[in-house]
């Protein structure tokens, strides 16, 4: 049995524009242990997918269909009580805005030492001791010192780094990290990153990593979700979402991810913008910004198939399916990414593929 499972997960805002349909029917599971990168441009619904497995959508977010099975529990079954039982115990979480995630009357230790409390039925000094080897675990020097710390006094990568802490603080099976590095300047982002691969590479804890950076998923996922307009556009296991991209989309938001020595100046964007989610495009929902888009693709709904045979995904986790109309025989001329990648090249006509290694 996976440790996760999600299954055709239907989530809608209400909003004064209408009703915005940010997850509309996506399903996969996470195993034991592994890590998954969930991908794809601001506005796919990355966050909303994220926190709906905790039942913990802002606003007036609401869950209209599907279902969500931890450890063969019904997550949407679950009463409040039993639902607080498992968050921040079984499954961790760290969002995008440290600061909002601590509470700014408590020290930073306190407050990890008090989700331990919380859980499991330890000594002060015990939960004090596990607080402290927590702080040193995700990088944050003189523990002992720091543990008396209010969160205004440390800065921003302290803090998300504190927030880890507190996600680890009762060893969960499951972190759900929704774009843990965003709004951090660059080396500090690297720092929280080498944290988590650590985490990624050498726990028994799985992981839900939400980004916009194919990049970061390169360094710390062993499989990827790549997430368009609420729906779930390709999944594949790393390796193979990197060096045989399936879906036009992917292989946009490939191209436009900077790789070590890049030299290109500006790096191509993939035209258009993210489509309006209370009315999305029919058909494929990339279809108006895909190059490769033909008359079909406005009409018919791509569904997810294995490339090579066009059979229907399976749910077998580790396939690579992706949505696209060429995979099921109807594009007349396909897809023929070299082209596009070649139009990428310099003026030296070398190619710049979206195969190289993937950083
Ligand atoms: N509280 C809210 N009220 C209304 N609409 C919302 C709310 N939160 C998200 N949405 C809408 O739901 C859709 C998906 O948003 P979501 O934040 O899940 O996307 P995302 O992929 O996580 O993007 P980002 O990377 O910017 O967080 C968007 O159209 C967004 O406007």
């Amino acid at each position: 049995m996976a440790l996760l499972e999600v299954e055709d997960l239907v989530v809608q805002y209400y909003t004064e524009d209408g009703v915005v349909r940010a997850v509309d029917g996506i399903s996969y599971e996470i195993r034991a242990g592994e890590t998954v990168g969930l991908v794809g441009e601001s506005g796919a619904g990355k966050s909303a997918a994220s926190r709906a497995l905790l039942r913990l959508l802002d606003g007036t977010g609401e869950i209209v269909g599907g279902k969500i099975r931890f450890r063969g529990r019904d997550i949407l079954e679950l009463s409040s009580d039993d639902l607080r039982a498992i968050r921040g115990n079984e499954i961790g979480m760290v969002f995008q805005d440290a600061g909002a995630a601590l509470n700014p009357v408590y020290t930073i230790g306190e407050q990890i030492a008090e989700t331990i409390r919380a859980h499991e039925d330890v000594s002060d000094g015990e939960a004090r001791d596990r607080t402290i080897a927590l702080l040193d675990r995700v990088g944050i020097s003189k523990p002992a010192t720091r543990y008396t710390d209010y969160p205004h006094e440390l800065s921003g990568g302290m803090q998300q780094r504190a927030v880890i802490a507190m996600a680890l603080a009762c060893d969960p099976a499951l972190l759900i990290c929704d774009e843990p590095t965003t709004g951090l300047d660059v080396t500090v982002q690297a720092g929280i990153l080498e944290v988590l691969a650590e985490l990624a590479a050498e726990s028994e804890t799985a992981i839900q990593l939400v980004t916009h950076d194919l990049g970061v998923v390169a360094d710390l996922c062993d499989r990827v979700l790549v997430q368009y307009a609420g729906e779930i556009v390709e999944r594949a296991p790393v390796e193979d979402l990197y060096y045989d991209p399936k879906h036009p989309y992917t292989v946009g938001l490939l191209v436009a991810t900077p790789r070590l020595g890049d030299d290109r100046e500006r790096l191509p964007t993939i035209p258009g913008t993210a489509p309006d989610l209370v009315a999305p495009p029919t058909g494929c929902r990339f279809h108006p910004r895909c190059p490769y888009a033909e008359g079909c693709c406005s009409r018919r709904r791509p569904p997810l198939v294995e490339p090579a045979s066009g059979s229907p995904a399976n749910g077998d986790p580790d396939a690579h399916v992706a949505a696209c109309l060429e995979y099921t025989g109807d594009l007349e001329t396909g897809l023929d990414y070299e082209i596009q990648v070649r139009d990428e090249a310099g003026e030296d006509g070398q190619e710049r593929t979206h195969q190289g290694d993937p950083q």
